[in-house]
């Protein structure tokens, strides 16, 4: 009966409840579709920010830790946000799962510590980086990147930096964490934890600091404590920075050939305007008639050991080749541990192939000859003379730490096989760069202070041994991090025993091999 409704005002108000419960319903219904669809609007935006420019090799490593934090993390948010469940999308997450290698956990914090080796060589703040800002040390100047770390990024840059040791990293991305939390009104719940993580971080960070230094081989924290009371306390402790002055041509270790890594590793100069006077550019022919038509372009960067950049040593088509031919067959690099066994390691970042003298006979061949011709030694590796070509390719902010390529007969407990010692050592390495690198990458020689920096179809020589077969520690060497763009590069290395006839062993016991 209408009329009595009509008159009620007591039903009317109970109507009025109804409808207002209802409402209510709905707003929430539809707070929580937008809020679920602002979850996939998000989402389909940030996909801007990973998208590389003109090509992959482009990418830049925020991007790539970027790229797999929402692969790893944000994919399955996006499947929850799909309700009810969106068969289609589900199934094509399910199909390129499946499809494709799918990375994982581990793959994210590999990125995460990359991304604060990087920061650690190259001086990268995290305030920037969070903002996709890249410092360029070559050119001294900034780019900025699309990608913008979410406050979850940064907490696990932080934990990553904290678990690999660099506390004082750890604690600055944490309270970059917190800076994004307070933009975000969201995070509550990571903000506790990143509140827990930065009082766990900055008593750590102190603790080192005080107990065991600045700096050891496996922590490192900044200067001061985060802690104003601690401060105080070690004001007068701090050792000054004292003034670097590069120390050459001797056998470093420790924390000076790091000193000297980074600086190289930046483009700092270290030879004096005395050394680089004698090092030349020159024209090679040897007298080939191969090289009469198109001699070698020869940069001369070391005399004792001889190093060398060669120029062009390859075609465009000639590197690509080299990385076409590798692609299919890389695989992750070890690196011989203490105990001689190989593993893979934060040593060494790289995927690397072996391509054998059979796998492309005649464009192999040409290859070797044009290096037997160069460098005076037998490149053939069925008579021992040298290994297969060992492709090398570096992710993002892969590197290869300093190191020696021939063993070190030390009383380890390495073993060297019986084939190992009838070819001998690791005489000369040649080295081609099969890529150009945008930024960071360059090959560097510590105790010498050269640098290499990578161009597409250039090699670097150079002797490994004295004449008399022992090791040339001076040698040591390693690739700097990739800061932006991918490195290849391909090696040969050439033995000792085989090659007694081509280069004679020397009547003294120190005579190095010299000249190119
Ligand atoms: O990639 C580089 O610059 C150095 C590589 C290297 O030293 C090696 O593969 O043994
Ligand atoms: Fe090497």
């Amino acid at each position: 009966n209408t009329t009595q409704i009509y008159a009620s005002t007591s039903e009317v108000r109970l109507l009025l409840e109804s409808e207002r419960q209802l409402v209510w319903l709905l707003q929430r219904y539809v707070d929580k579709e937008e809020e679920r669809l602002n979850v996939v609007k998000k989402y389909i935006d940030g996909f801007s920010q990973v998208s590389p420019g003109r090509q992959p090799t482009d990418l830049n490593p925020l991007q790539g830790y970027r790229l797999l934090q929402r692969i790893v993390h944000e994919w399955p948010r996006i499947e929850r946000a799909l309700k009810p469940k969106n068969k289609e999308i589900t199934t094509k997450i399910r199909e390129l799962r499946n499809h494709t290698y799918t990375p994982g956990q581990q793959d994210v914090e590999e990125a995460a510590l990359a991304v604060v080796r990087l920061q650690d060589i190259y001086d990268l703040g995290s305030t920037q980086l969070a903002k996709g800002q890249i410092h360029l040390p070559s050119r001294n100047k900034e780019v900025k990147t699309p990608v913008l770390l979410t406050a979850n990024d940064c907490l696990q840059l932080g934990r990553q930096s904290y678990y690999h040791g660099y506390f004082g990293f750890a604690v600055d991305w944490i309270r970059e964490a917190l800076e994004k939390c307070k933009e975000n009104k969201h995070e509550k719940e990571l903000r506790g934890k990143a509140y827990s993580w930065l009082k766990v971080a900055v008593e750590e960070h102190d603790k080192i600091l005080l107990t065991k230094g600045s700096r050891g081989p496996s922590w490192q924290t900044f200067s001061k404590p985060f802690n104003s009371l601690l401060n105080h306390e070690m004001a007068g402790h701090v050792a000054g920075s004292e003034k670097f002055s590069p120390l050459l041509n001797t056998v470093l270790y420790g924390e000076a050939e790091r000193e000297h890594y980074v600086k190289l590793c930046k483009g700092e100069k270290l030879r004096s305007s005395v050394m680089d006077a004698k090092v030349k550019c020159r024209l090679v022919t040897r007298n080939v008639g191969y090289f009469l038509l198109q001699p070698l372009k020869v940069e001369e960067q070391s005399f004792h050991p001889t190093i060398v950049t060669i120029y062009d040593f390859l075609s465009n088509e000639e590197t690509n080749r080299f990385i076409d031919l590798a692609v299919p067959k890389l695989h992750r690099a070890t690196h011989r541990g203490e105990d001689g066994l190989d593993k893979a390691s934060v040593r060494r970042i790289s995927k690397i192939a072996w391509i054998n003298d059979e796998d492309e006979k005649e464009f192999i061949s040409k290859i070797s000859r044009r290096l037997e011709l160069t460098t005076g030694l037998g490149a053939d590796r069925n008579n021992y003379e040298a290994e297969a070509y060992q492709v090398s390719n570096y992710g993002l902010g892969g590197h290869y730490v300093t190191h020696f390529d021939f063993h070190l007969m030390t009383n380890s407990t390495r073993q060297i096989s019986k084939l190992e010692e009838f070819i001998g050592q690791r005489i000369a390495t040649f080295m081609i760069y099969l890529t150009d690198v945008e930024e960071g990458g360059a090959t560097v020689f510590p105790s010498l202070g050269v640098a290499v920096r990578p161009k597409k179809g250039a090699a670097v020589f150079w002797w490994n041994l004295y004449k008399n077969g022992d090791p040339d520690l001076l040698t040591r060497h390693g690739g700097c991090p990739v800061l932006i763009g991918s490195k290849w590069v391909v090696n040969k290395w050439f033995r000792y025993n085989s090659q007694m006839f081509r280069r004679p062993c020397g009547l003294r016991k120190d005579m190095p091999f010299t000249g190119f």
